[in-house]
């Protein structure tokens, strides 16, 4: 569970969003707003990389930074602000290092996802060589190698085509985690548990998709 308690967050003196106040128990949850609204700003506050102004964000009664980097994961929509190393091996090993895993057990973590995900063939590949949906793929292979707790995902759709957007799809049913998933592609988010609507910088609708998604989507016909 992850909890915002009067969060607000303001840069150069101008407010980007106001009270936030949310329990999340869900285990899909999905975002939407107009540009600008705010959607990756909150989305960015689940694991640190952005931090309130005012209020607190907790992971199961722990706000540290180092607690919500530990239990969260992030992938970035373009998934070239994640791949860092050349070769996709070192890049999934990247993040393990830091946990100092022994070698045999980040191998198995490495493998195991790999082939879960059937990307098994791409381990020796040059990630700047990869296609932009392998990329995804192996962005989100290495926010998985770390085993959070939760994933948040920022517009995980957008540079992908109709094929690898159903793989994507499938792989963040098959998820155990729970997923939070910011996303202007409201078909994706029709069979989640939650859907937070954001306006202004606040939320301005909060429930299931069939209640909120045609709310907005009426809202935008105005
Ligand atoms: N450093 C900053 N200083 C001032 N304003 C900022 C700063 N960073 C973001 N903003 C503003 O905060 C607002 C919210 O931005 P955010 O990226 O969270 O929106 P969003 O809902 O994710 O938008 P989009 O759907 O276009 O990705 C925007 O108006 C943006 O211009």
């Amino acid at each position: 569970m992850i909890s915002f308690s009067g969060v607000a967050v303001e840069k150069n003196g101008v407010g980007i969003l106001r009270d936030i106040d949310l329990r999340i128990t869900e285990r899909r949850v999905g975002v939407i707003g107009r540009n600008g609204s705010g959607k990756s700003t909150f989305a960015r506050l689940f694991n640190g990389i952005e931090t309130p102004s005012r209020g607190k964000v907790e992971f199961e009664g722990a706000g540290t930074l180092k607690e919500l980097r530990r239990h969260v994961g992030f992938v970035f929509q373009n998934p070239d602000n994640q791949i860092v190393y050349p070769l996709v091996s070192e890049d999934l090993e990247f993040g393990l290092k830091n946990l100092k895993l022994p070698k045999d057990e980040a191998r198995r973590r490495i493998d195991e996802v790999l082939e879960r995900f059937g990307l098994t063939h791409l381990r020796d590949r040059l990630t700047h060589q990869l296609s932009g949906g392998e990329k995804q793929m192996i962005a989100l292979a290495g926010v998985l190698v770390m085993q959070p707790r939760m994933i948040v995902f920022d517009e995980p759709t957008t540079l992908l085509d109709l094929w690898n957007k159903r793989m994507l799809m499938k792989a963040l049913n098959e998820l155990e985690q729970s997923i939070v998933v910011v996303s202007h592609d409201l078909d994706l988010l029709q069979h989640f548990d939650r859907v937070l609507h954001f306006e202004n910088g606040a939320i301005a609708g909060d429930g299931p998709p069939a209640q909120v998604i045609p709310l907005y989507i009426e809202k935008s016909q105005c």
